[in-house]
């Protein structure tokens, strides 16, 4: 059987690739609050929610930047949501190739990124925070790997989930790649929208 015919390895792929765009926004969506930040000292993000519930809170932290392990100096210490792009993206890119090597690849870098969920999670409790967009990218790593590890056993021939799976998720496989793109699109500008609309409240406040 042909890794492109085996229905058990497309729904995987199309599940991981759905969470590595869900991932991707999310970062793309922090990076474009901590920029605004550092513009504008009253702009206030949709995730500050309450004091306890906010994420604007860690971001300027030291952690919010190369997590906190990095000099100053060091060409590491870019924000966190610049590694979460670049790890997306290149999980997405992974989980695409059906091969074993890479399909352990995705496993090996999922359990990092764990690691990583484990170390800032310790962080957001020590601050005593809340940050909704950070917990939403720890579920995704969480569900990146369970995916990565559930679609080895269907790379090989006459795996035994490969039995089971009707090839239903070939139209929605086909749908969701060609219309990602502009759906990351519009839900990048109306939060952007949304963001803007409150820098000019606040900037109106500070006038
Ligand atoms: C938006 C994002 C994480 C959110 C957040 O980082 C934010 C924004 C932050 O400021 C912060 C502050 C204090 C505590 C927690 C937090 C976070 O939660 C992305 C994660 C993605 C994932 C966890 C990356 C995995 C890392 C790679 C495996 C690459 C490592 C590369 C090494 C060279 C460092």
């Amino acid at each position: 059987m042909t890794a492109a015919g085996n229905c058990a390895l497309q729904k995987f792929n199309a599940g991981i690739v759905s969470m590595c765009v869900l991932g991707f926004v999310i970062s793309c969506y922090v990076y474009t609050v901590e920029v605004k930040m550092e513009e504008n000292d009253s702009y206030q993000p949709l995730c500050d929610i309450s004091e306890h519930i906010s994420c604007s809170k860690v971001f300027m932290t030291e952690y919010g930047k190369g997590f906190g392990l990095f000099p100053k100096d060091s060409m590491f210490n870019i924000p966190n949501p610049i590694y979460g792009l670049v790890f997306y993206m290149l999980v997405a890119i992974l989980s695409m190739i059906n091969d074993y090597t890479f399909s352990a690849a995705t496993v090996v870098v999922g359990i990092i990124s764990n690691i990583f969920t484990i170390y800032l999670s310790s962080i957001l409790y020590l601050y005593r925070d809340i940050c909704i967009v950070c917990i939403s990218t720890y579920i995704i790593n969480m569900v990146i790997t369970f995916l990565a590890v559930k679609k080895i056993p269907g790379l090989f021939n006459g795996g035994v989930s490969s039995r089971r799976f009707r090839c239903k998720l070939e139209v929605y496989g086909t749908r969701v790649g060609v219309s990602t793109p502009f759906l990351l699109a519009s839900i990048l500008k109306l939060l952007l929208r949304d963001s803007d609309d409150l820098y000019v409240r606040s900037g109106f406040g500070g006038a």
